[in-house]
């Protein structure tokens, strides 16, 4: 450092180290005075930060504590979440993200990212450039229409980019000044919202159709023009313009969507690890979704493709996936399907009982996106478990409160036997004398690690195949004893280690696909390796 002005060092968060800076820091920075005597390491102030969260109940003033502290000093916020993500990931993520979001308007302290309303469609590219970083490689963007399993938060699913965007950080490295969580604010329908006098956003209702794709292509192309290098992850739209905004932008510019891509890759991930924990390939299985919306068209579709690879027919591997939607079962004689549902319409007799098409179709898996809280019911377990040795439940949905069932019910009405993932993070259970520890199937197992990858190999565009991969990298890690404690996902605690090294692979991909921006280098792991951010105090 070299400013000699200490009060905006001071209250700058990236260069910040309150009391750890160091006498000759002081002097040199003129720092003097503007601090207390005791020069402190950054794990006292890490023991500082823990005294201070424990005594806050609430896990929303937890949240608010800790993005204050982000804003204060960043790098101890980044320390106080790598060296704990168990603890400290379902507060600053889901499922406490949720209720921030809920909330935003009434929390709100401190803005944070960048906010384009439709309104200034025609000047995004100059407010982007109002941005205090000039080389930006990652935004979270969201339009807040389906803020997990929440709905429509409108401006106030703002905390959604915010949250992802940190992980990037705090489990995989990327370094946070490359990050740009962004709002796209083109209105909203919660009415609830639209009457709160604190709500902060555009009041009025969504715009639709040629104006609202106008204001995406607007951003979109802005964006790539300010920034060349950046990468767009789409997070929490909803479902009728997810799948047409990545489609659109695919083969354009280095793009994906977590919703669709990350959850398909985690899901895929776990169902092949679950398959190495049962013992039955995948090959022999048959998955049955419930709920149709664009996280299951995803996981679908990674499924085929995956099984693909393992040699089965496309139109053999269509037949082993099921889906089930609010109207019932997807067979081919409904009218209401889209062209991406008709793919995984079966010809069969309808029906409007899930646990009845669990007794007629025999799946090994059941995968819940529907965020509906509750809808594996003991009778749904219970059949999965009538049929299967080990039957695989995953409960997708978030946050908790939306989650298809809890950990507790999968493993008590299975006796034991469910091999459970859920989207949020359940609390250990014992069931006669033995503790499961659930698996937490998110997709922060991989859209950190794909920035990771992205970020070292300057990528220009992600493929399907870059996330299959990374899935495969994911299922991999997970050993034999997490297999007895009833984990198919790697612990939550190394999510770092598990991160690069899907990073790793990931980025191997990306160079044998010719779509990396830099030349090959001999030792990949090495480049990746050398990108990585540490949360502490540079000299
Ligand atoms: O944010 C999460 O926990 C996972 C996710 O993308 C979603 O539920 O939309
Ligand atoms: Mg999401």
């Amino acid at each position: 450092m070299e400013t000699n002005d200490g009060f905006i060092v001071l209250h700058d968060p990236r260069k910040n180290r309150g009391t750890a800076f160091t006498e000759e820091e002081r002097g040199l920075l003129g720092l003097k005075g503007l601090l207390p005597e005791a020069v402190e390491s950054i794990d006292l102030q890490v023991e500082r930060v823990h005294e201070q969260i424990g005594k806050l109940e609430k896990p929303i003033n937890k949240y608010v504590y800790l993005l204050q502290l982000m804003e204060t000093n960043e790098t101890l916020f980044y320390k106080v979440l790598m060296d704990d993500p168990v603890s400290y990931m379902p507060l600053v993520y889901t499922p406490t993200v949720g209720e921030a979001c809920q909330t935003f308007g009434h929390i709100f302290r401190r803005p944070r990212g960048i906010y384009l309303s439709i309104k200034e469609k025609d000047n995004i590219r100059a407010i982007l450039q109002n941005w205090q970083e000039k080389d930006v490689r990652f935004t979270v963007v969201t339009d807040g229409e389906r803020i997990l399993g929440l709905g429509d938060l409108g401006i106030c699913g703002m905390g959604i980019p915010i949250g992802k965007l940190s992980l990037y950080t705090a489990c995989a490295g990327v370094p946070p000044e490359y990050t740009l969580p962004i709002m796209l604010d083109a209105g909203t329908n919660n009415q609830e919202f639209l009457n709160d006098s604190l709500y902060p956003g555009l009041r009025q209702e969504r715009a639709r159709g040629e104006e609202y794709d106008a204001f995406i292509a607007a951003f979109v192309e802005a964006i790539t023009e300010v920034f060349p290098k950046i990468c767009i992850q789409w997070e929490d739209f909803a479902g009728i313009n997810a799948l047409r905004i990545l489609n659109t932008f695919r083969d354009k510019v280095c793009t994906f969507n977590d919703d669709i891509q990350g959850t398909a890759a985690v899901a895929t991930g776990g169902l092949l690890a679950a398959s190495r924990y049962s013992g039955k390939p995948l090959t022999h299985q048959k998955f049955l979704f419930l709920g149709a919306g664009a996280a299951a068209i995803g996981i679908a579709d990674m499924l085929v493709q995956r099984l693909q690879k393992e040699a089965l027919a496309a139109e053999v591997a269509y037949e082993r996936i099921y889906m089930f939607d609010n109207k019932g079962l997807l067979v081919t004689s409904r009218s209401d399907l889209t062209a991406y549902n008709q793919k995984f319409a079966h010809d069969q007799e309808p029906s409007d009982s899930f646990v009845d098409t669990i007794k007629n179709i025999r799946p090994t898996a059941i995968i819940g996106v529907s965020t509906i809280a509750g809808a594996f019911t003991r009778e749904v377990i219970e059949a999965m478990s009538a049929i299967n040795e080990r039957p695989v439940i995953f409960p997708y949905s978030n946050p908790t409160s939306h989650s298809e069932c809890t950990a507790d019910e999968a493993y008590n009405w299975s006796k034991g036997k469910a091999i459970f993932a859920s989207g949020s993070p359940f609390p250990p259970v014992i069931y006669n004398g033995k503790t499961f520890i659930p698996g937490q199937g998110n997709n922060v197992y991989i859209f950190p690690a794909i920035g990771l990858a992205v970020f070292a190999t300057e990528a220009r565009r992600l493929t399907n195949e870059m996330f299959l991969t990374a899935s495969e990298a994911l299922a991999k890690q997970v050993k034999a004893e997490d297999f007895e404690q009833g984990l198919i996902y790697p612990p939550l605690s190394n999510i770092f280690e598990v991160s690069v090294n899907i990073a790793v692979e990931v980025a191997t991909r990306i160079f044998d696909s010719d779509l990396a921006g830099i030349d090959r280098p001999l030792d990949i792991e090495a480049l990746v390796k050398s990108k990585i951010y540490r949360a502490k105090y540079e000299q």
